[in-house]
């Protein structure tokens, strides 16, 4: 889509409304621009799923939209670039050159005013007088249209602006664990496209010990609470440019920036000690909780390594960690005979 049609752009926006409307997509920013996307036919392969959904008489019901948004539009410039930036810059145009024309509308208007007054002092030219008044009436009409369109127009170019903020809002959120507010797992992903593999970096991969049994003995919401506690001391260890993530249930991942292992190490006992202090006791029954522990796997990133080989290496350091007895941390090194374990 061109910047500046508006009329394609606003057929779009009537047809993405009228899908949501005929499949009862909930009117949310981020399904908006899903339906969208689908109807200004930009994406093949979101298409190809919603027809596919469809196809198998199946609802396109939020869980559905939500899980396109987030494979195809949340982690992308592309709604940005191909859908509100267009949008927003037809409104301004247009509302520019409605401006104008209501401008020189306005100039006619006192022109004609001067010309009828001054017919009006000769009382001759009844005939131009008329003439005059007609089309003082036809401008006056036309410049009223003008601006209760221009009126339209700042409103919806004022909706674009919030749907905006809307979708940078879920975009956000879709980078964000809601429990700890550490980035999730597409969050991390992100944020490590900006990191040089060149440099030094490691990765402690963290996982609390028999958290079932917290859960189990304590029930789910006390099991968050332990989440969110150890994801503060995780957060309070580590540096700005490094990048600590909830990467699933009770296990944590940090990317320690420009750090080598050794250094990764000691900030992981650091993490685990500090953790291993923690005294909690259960507000209702103030029953104290037993100590809460984590294993830790340390890896360096090596030569030509992923990341995801990184996490991995990590990983297997992790259980090693929980083979060892837990509560500890071990790090990997490319030579498996030479791993080295530490502290428990
Ligand atoms: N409260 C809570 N529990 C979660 C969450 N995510 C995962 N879990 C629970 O975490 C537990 C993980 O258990 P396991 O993978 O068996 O591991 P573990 O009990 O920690 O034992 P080890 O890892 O072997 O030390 C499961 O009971 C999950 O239900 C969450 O967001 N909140």
């Amino acid at each position: 889509m061109m910047p500046g049609s508006f009329n394609q752009t606003m057929k779009i926006a009537e047809q993405a409304k009228e899908f949501m409307l005929v499949h009862q997509i909930t009117p949310v920013p981020s399904h908006y621009a899903v339906a969208y996307c689908y109807v200004s036919e930009e994406n093949l392969l979101l298409i190809k799923k919603i027809d596919e959904q469809l196809a198998s008489k199946k609802s396109l019901d939020a869980i559905f939209i939500d899980a396109l948004f987030s494979e195809f539009l949340s982690n992308s410039q592309n709604i940005e670039d191909n859908i509100f930036t267009p949008f927003g810059e037809t409104l301004t145009s247009t509302l520019a050159q409605l401006e104008n024309h209501v401008s020189s509308e306005k100039a006619t208007i006192s022109h004609l005013n001067k010309i009828g007054k001054t017919l009006g002092q000769l009382g001759e030219y009844k005939p131009l007088q008329n003439i005059t008044t007609f089309l003082l009436n036809a401008i006056g009409q036309s410049t009223a249209q003008h601006q209760s369109l221009s009126t339209e127009l700042y409103k919806a170019s004022e909706e674009v602006s919030q749907l905006k903020q809307k979708l940078e809002e879920s975009r956000q959120e879709a980078l964000i664990d809601t429990l700890t507010g550490l980035l999730n797992r597409r969050g991390c992903d992100k944020r490590l496209q900006a990191l040089s593999l060149n440099n030094i970096h490691s990765s402690l991969v963290i996982d609390i010990d028999h958290f079932k049994k917290v859960n189990d003995s304590f029930g789910h919401s006390v099991g968050d609470k332990v989440i969110q506690l150890v994801a503060k001391i995780i957060k309070e260890h580590v540096a700005p440019d490094d990048i600590p993530v909830r990467y699933g249930g009770e296990e944590f991942v940090v990317v320690l920036s420009n750090k080598s292992q050794q250094f990764a190490h000691t900030i992981a006992e650091k993490i685990r000690l500090a953790i291993a202090k923690l005294k909690l006791v259960q507000r209702q029954s103030k029953t104290q909780l037993p100590p809460i522990t984590v294993s830790i796997g340390v890896a360096e990133l090596q030569n030509n390594m992923t990341w995801t080989t990184l996490f991995n290496n990590a990983d297997q350091a992790l259980y090693k960690a929980k083979d060892s007895g837990r509560n500890c941390c071990v790090l990997a090194s490319i030579n498996t005979a030479a791993q080295l374990e530490l502290a428990n």
